[in-house]
């Protein structure tokens, strides 16, 4: 027996699947031994002993009580743990295992080697019973099962049994086989496991020449194997839960999140592949280094939304992530909504306007226009709200303050062709329209964002920002853009690290659109993609993607989007699409529906109901109510899962949550989009626009969704859908 001390412990992906089957008792113990010794090596060494008879001389065992044992790789300065059991069942475990440094994934395999008679014997006896029958060994080494494991593989017979035997297999190539068996193609495989192709993450040294010591931190080893930084983190870790977003990154997420760039980072990626978990990721890489620098004391990383809802989640999972950048004094993160930050930098800047982002401030201009419309007559042939729209979408989209800027303008994208003539007599209305909101000490969001803009570039304060991390770039226009660029301007010597953009346009719900490269911000070469959707099934993802289908997106930058590429890491069942002949009808089948899902998985925070208006939620909220089922009408304010209740919302309310299963009801031709919101429309663009709007909400909607999806209507469904 030897008393281990001073050595770097890690848990590979196996080891915390065991602890989770653990008796609660038996777990504490082992996390208790284990956060012990992180923070005390030398008093609390661990007593590691040889595992007599096995194949590699590296594998030792832990005592955690007296019929329990880990199992564990000790390899240099690395002690890895792979496996925790009853006494026998372990050693039993043990037996066969070795540890493999493997040049072709670039990772640490686990793997166990079949005796040659065992595949004897099983061999012809299944032959007619393989569930990998038809694929050939090339196919599997090609990605990324070891030879040694293939007599193992040969072995399974069912789905089923693949499943029951996870724990024989190397954690990646049981991820392997299992996509291999649920039909997935080559090439998906390959997003999957971050194996080769077309993926960020790339061998960092030539592999073959790595050590155990340097193998175990490559980004595709960090896969399946954690190892934390301090007793901090491995304690949270066992106490929040294993949930992978916090310790198993993809190799393209690790890569993605914990690099340094010379410049401003832009990524991409379809709904649910994890931009958020790699801002949060990213924003506790910025924090970690500033905390390592003494010199730096003081700096922060801001993080920022478009929406309230979202900065909310953000903090609450940073706190399970990194708790000590939130709380530190001050703050090495600092997590809050753009609108939010320009309203307070205003206010610390005496700004004297009130910013009129929603409510009663807003009803005050609807007020000052109805006042500017009795004033002017307008150019002839344009109605009231194109005159809005046009302030809105161009003069304040683009932050325009003379008449000389405006006539000059380019108008992409608007419908109704305006003459230098009707240009000039609107610029008379805009510029009224101006003076009365500053002489009502009212300003719009745009107002407020070009101030704060042109009061940073003026001044230059000395804001404490090391970077700038922005989710939900889709959802910002130029200004705001204009604005990040100047919290976070060049630096003298160069870009470094300085912000870190994340986005999906297909996704944009809010009718802003910026060219990032227009507003200051140049993420050439510098723009990565996500492939990997973690949340929704392949099945309801291709739904959500129909949606969208022949439209065409921009990348946030001045180029084209694509949904093409992408992976669901799991299977399902296909989206219920439910054609009704009345809302009752409907709204009775949304009730069976619920009623139906399964009690002993799913709780009822669990199910989502979206709707594209919030009268259309009340109406659900009433009729699941009516059938005695508890429900939660959500508003801008975080969910709050500890109270019981299926989830009501609007669609737009739903960006950012998640749910097992998802309704989304009233897709009739005549309910959505909602013809309140295509009387809006001021021409034939407008009404294309709105109509993609409603299409990204929907696809939105549908995303929100991890495993069941009902979609329904009554009538004729609305055309937006494919049924
Ligand atoms: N490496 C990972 N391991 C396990 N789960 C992950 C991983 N990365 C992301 N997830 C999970 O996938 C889900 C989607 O992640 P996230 O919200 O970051 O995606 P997103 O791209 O920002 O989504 P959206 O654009 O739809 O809002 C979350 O439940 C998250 O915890």
């Amino acid at each position: 027996m030897t008393s281990i001390t001073n050595k770097r412990v890690s848990y590979d992906i196996g080891c915390m699947k065991s602890l989770r089957r653990l008796p609660d008792r038996v777990a504490l113990k082992f996390m208790d031994m284990m956060t012990r010794y992180m923070s005390d090596p030398t008093a609390n060494g661990l007593n590691l002993e040889t595992v007599e008879g096995s194949k590699d001389s590296s594998i030792k065992s832990l005592r955690v009580d007296q019929g329990y044992r880990a199992i564990a790789f000790e390899v240099g300065h690395d002690i890895m743990f792979v496996h925790v059991n009853e006494h026998d069942k372990a050693y039993r475990w043990a037996a066969g295992r070795r540890v493999k440094l493997d040049p072709e994934t670039n990772r640490i395999r686990v793997i166990e080697e079949l005796d040659a008679v065992v595949e004897a014997v099983a061999g012809p006896a299944l032959s007619n019973l393989r569930l990998f029958e038809a694929v050939v060994d090339e196919r599997l080494r090609g990605l990324g099962v070891p030879e040694e494991e293939l007599p193992a593989v040969r072995q399974i017979s069912t789905i089923e049994a693949l499943e029951s035997a996870e724990e024989r297999f190397d954690p990646l190539t049981y991820q392997i086989l299992y996509a291999v068996a649920a039909g997935y193609k080559d090439d998906e495989i390959t997003t999957l496991t971050g194996i080769g192709g077309d993926t960020e993450a790339e061998p960092q040294a030539p592999a073959g020449e790595l050590t155990f010591g340097q193998m175990i931190e490559t980004e595709q080893s960090r896969q399946s194997i954690f190892i934390p930084d301090s007793e901090a983190e491995l304690r949270r870790v066992f106490e929040e839960g294993l949930e992978g977003w916090r310790i198993f990154l993809h190799p393209d997420q690790r890569k993605i999140a914990y690099r340094d760039y010379n410049g401003p980072v832009l990524v991409r990626g379809g709904a649910g592949t994890g931009k958020t978990v790699v801002a949060m990721h990213r924003a506790k890489h910025l924090a970690d280094q500033i905390e390592k620098d003494p010199s730096r004391a003081g700096q922060r990383v801001l993080l920022t939304t478009f929406t309230t809802s979202l900065a909310h989640d953000i903090e609450a999972n940073l706190r399970t992530l990194c708790p000590g950048h939130l709380d530190a004094r001050p703050p090495r993160i600092e997590v809050i909504n753009l609108d939010r930050w320009v309203s307070q930098f205003l206010k610390r800047k005496s700004f004297a306007r009130e910013v009129a982002f929603f409510g009663e401030a807003r009803d005050r201009l609807d007020q000052v226009w109805r006042e500017v419309f009795d004033d002017h007559e307008l150019p002839d042939g344009l109605s009231e709200p194109f005159v809005r729209a046009e302030w809105a979408q161009i003069v304040q989209a683009k932050g325009l303050t003379d008449q000389r800027a405006y006539v000059k303008t380019s108008r992409a994208g608007r419908g109704t062709p305006l003459d230098r003539k009707k240009r000039a007599s609107l610029w008379d209305i805009f510029a009224d329209y101006r003076a009365r909101l500053i002489s009502e000490g009212l300003a719009e969001p745009d107002d407020a964002y070009r101030e704060a803009t042109e009061i940073l570039t003026a001044e230059a304060p000395n804001l404490p920002y090391a970077a700038v991390i922005v989710d939900e770039a889709q959802d910002m226009g130029e200004q705001a853009f204009r604005l990040i660029r100047a919290i976070m301007p060049e630096a003298p010597s160069g870009d470094h690290n300085s912000l870190f953009i994340v986005g999906d346009a297909h996704q944009r719900i809010y009718g802003r659109r910026a060219s990032m490269f227009a507003c200051g911000v140049n993420v050439r070469g510098r723009s990565k993609r996500l492939r990997l959707n973690y949340r929704t099934t392949q099945e309801i993802r291709a739904w959500a993607v129909s949606v969208l289908e022949g439209v065409s997106v921009d990348d946030l930058d001045e180029g084209t989007d694509t949904l093409r590429g992408y992976v669901s890491l799991m299977h399902g069942v296909a989206p219920e699409l439910v054609g009704c002949r009345s809302e009752a009808e409907e709204l009775d089948g949304l009730v069976a529906w619920v009623r139906a899902l399964p009690e002993d998985q799913i709780r009822f925070f669990d199910i989502g109901v979206l709707c594209a208006r919030r009268v259309d939620a009340e109406r659900v909220q009433g009729a699941l109510r009516a059938a005695g089922i508890a429900t939660v009408l959500l508003q801008s304010g975080a969910d709050d899962r500890t109270v019981p209740g299926v989830r009501i919302t609007t669609m737009h309310r739903a960006k950012g949550l998640e749910f097992f299963a998802v309704a989304i009801p009233f897709l009739s031709d005549t309910a959505f989009p909602p013809s309140g919101a295509l009387r809006a429309a001021v021409d034939s663009a407008d009404r294309e626009d709105i109509v993609m709007q409603y299409r990204s909400l929907l696809h939105v909607a549908a995303t929100r969704a991890k495993k069941a999806l009902r979609v329904s209507w009554s009538g004729k469904p609305t055309s937006l859908v494919r049924t």
